[in-house]
């Protein structure tokens, strides 16, 4: 993203051509790109320093988190946001050149978790009957069915994967709502925000929130005020469990405002009052691919 001499590192969901990989390279011009099997080895090679940067999806306009991306960074992980990316999602429907006549005769259709879901009924409308198997990543279901040309398997991905990969396409654009975009976060250990050009103006912070044991009644509220009246405004704010026991939850909030902001130190300190437990992620701009 920076143009430096030494090119940074970047560990990623690969392989080549997932819907990561476009956003690594939409966000990082020169760059070492390490493909990764799961979200989880990206973070954990970020977090043992093997690479200087991860880049993982966090969520998507459809279907909401990404569980695996939210158990890694926000259950015991030490790394900081230093850039998100928000890129369209599109899905087609692609199989081996081989099987290009025999559609019909599909035995199961391969992709990541959220490119199924987001393709339901598409997928229970046409292909009721066929098993949908998952896969690590989207580019990995189309990496899987151009190696194995004799198996009857289609998979869901992005166009850049069938051109990769060699495969035909039998349906464009099968995702249930046509809006459909998913945001990737790039994290390090450091405290940095990547700046290039097309960032948003505005910079975000993401913090992790724990309310008081005591579960008083009208915590939350006063949580909320915190923000509200100091006009800090909030972009997302999820509930997600802490797991510790039924009904234990945490809060992931991003506020539109850096944290070094007077009005943000400000807030923190109030929530540290109130005896909520915070972690911050650090601030960052938003890029948007169009
Ligand atoms: O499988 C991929 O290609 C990914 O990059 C992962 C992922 C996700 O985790 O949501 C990214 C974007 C799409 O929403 C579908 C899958």
């Amino acid at each position: 993203m920076e143009d430096k001499n030494i090119k940074p590192t970047v560990a990623y969901l690969g392989p080549e051509a997932s819907f990561t990989h476009i956003a690594v390279t939409t966000l990082f011009g020169q760059a070492e790109l390490m493909p990764q099997p799961t979200i989880p080895d990206c973070i954990e090679s970020v977090t043992a320093g093997t690479v200087d940067y991860a880049i993982v999806p966090l969520e998507n306009a459809l279907e909401g988190s990404v569980p695996l991306t939210i158990d890694y960074l926000f259950h015991g992980s030490k790394l900081y946001i230093n850039a998100e990316i928000s890129i369209p999602i599109e899905q087609h429907l692609m199989v081996n050149e081989q099987q290009a006549h025999f559609v019909d005769e599909l035995e199961s259709i391969n992709s990541h978790p959220h490119a199924l879901a987001q393709c339901h009924k598409y997928l229970q409308t046409n292909f009721r009957h066929v098993p949908l198997i998952q896969t690590t990543s989207t580019a990995a279901a189309a990496k899987y069915i151009s190696e194995n040309p004799n198996e009857k398997i289609a998979a869901i991905g992005n166009r850049l994967a069938a051109e990769k990969y060699g495969l035909h396409i039998t349906e464009e654009n099968i995702q249930d709502v046509q809006f459909n975009h998913t945001r990737f976060v790039v994290l390090s250990q450091r405290k940095e925000n990547l700046e290039s050009e097309g960032h948003t103006n505005k910079l975000k912070t993401t913090l992790m929130v724990k309310l008081p044991e005591d579960d008083r009644s009208g915590i939350l509220h006063q949580v909320l005020s915190v923000f509200a009246w100091r006009r800090l405004n909030l972009s997302k704010i999820e509930s997600r469990p802490l797991k510790t026991g039924l009904g234990d939850y945490f809060f992931i909030i991003d506020v539109l405002e850096a944290e070094d902001h007077p009005m943000m130190k400000g807030a923190v300190d109030e929530l540290t009052a109130l005896n909520c437990s915070i972690q911050t992620f650090g601030s960052y701009y938003t890029y948007k691919q169009v």
